[in-house]
């Protein structure tokens, strides 16, 4: 799929306003071959017309990519794509968080390609067979559906878009590598010096 041809035509979101507190520092400053985990994420949505980055305001410096405030600060990624959802400039979004390193161009075009008329969602499986909600095509219909759960208390990400709305793809978990502790990281960095 050509990088600047129609399919990208999303709205790329990384949300990046967590604590970090299994890592013990801001993880996405974290260096993964030399590069912040929040630049190698960056760069696989860098052909997306335009980039936002949920943060708090200068939290982080992203060439091209505007800085929009969390509306329920510290509430999850959840609330992250409420903030998403409300600014988006496409029907979809291209939403991830900081901590997937290994997320790729060619993996935003696999989900791309897995779009059906009817779909309002397109996840991945992970190693284990779960969509993960982290890494997804997102789509801005979803806004109502998603404050809706936020008011009524709900955090859990993977409840964005109803089941029945989700496209999930099989055969793409080597990019979900997703770093929670030191130990991942160090983990992932000695994979791939291998
Ligand atoms: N915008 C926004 N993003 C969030 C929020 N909480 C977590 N995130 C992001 O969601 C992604 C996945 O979250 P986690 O892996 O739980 O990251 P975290 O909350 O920083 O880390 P822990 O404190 O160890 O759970 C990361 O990109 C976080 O920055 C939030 O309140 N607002
Ligand atoms: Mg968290």
């Amino acid at each position: 799929m050509s990088r600047t041809g129609e399919d990208w035509k999303f709205t790329a979101v990384i949300t990046a306003g967590g604590r970090s507190s299994r890592f013990g520092s801001d993880k996405a400053l974290a260096l993964l071959d030399g590069q912040p985990l929040l630049r190698h994420v960056a760069d696989s949505l860098q052909a997306c017309p335009t980039r936002l980055l949920i943060a708090p305001p200068g939290r982080y410096t992203l060439a091209g990519w505007e800085v929009i405030p969390d509306t329920r600060p510290g509430e999850g990624p959840l609330a992250g794509l409420e903030a998403a959802l409300n600014h988006a400039q496409t029907p979809w979004l291209a939403f991830t968080g900081v901590d997937l390193p290994g997320l790729t161009p060619g993996f935003w075009g696999a989900l791309a390609r897995a779009r059906t008329p009817a779909a309002r969602a397109v996840l991945a499986l992970d190693g284990a067979g779960r969509p993960q909600p982290l890494a997804g095509l997102y789509h801005r219909d979803l806004l109502p559906h998603v404050t809706a759960l936020l008011d009524s208390g709900e955090r859990r990400l993977r409840l964005a878009a109803p089941f029945e709305q989700c496209v999930h793809l099989a055969g793409l978990s080597s990019a979900l590598r997703n770093v929670n502790t030191p130990a991942d990281l160090t983990a992932l960095a000695a994979e791939r010096a291998l």
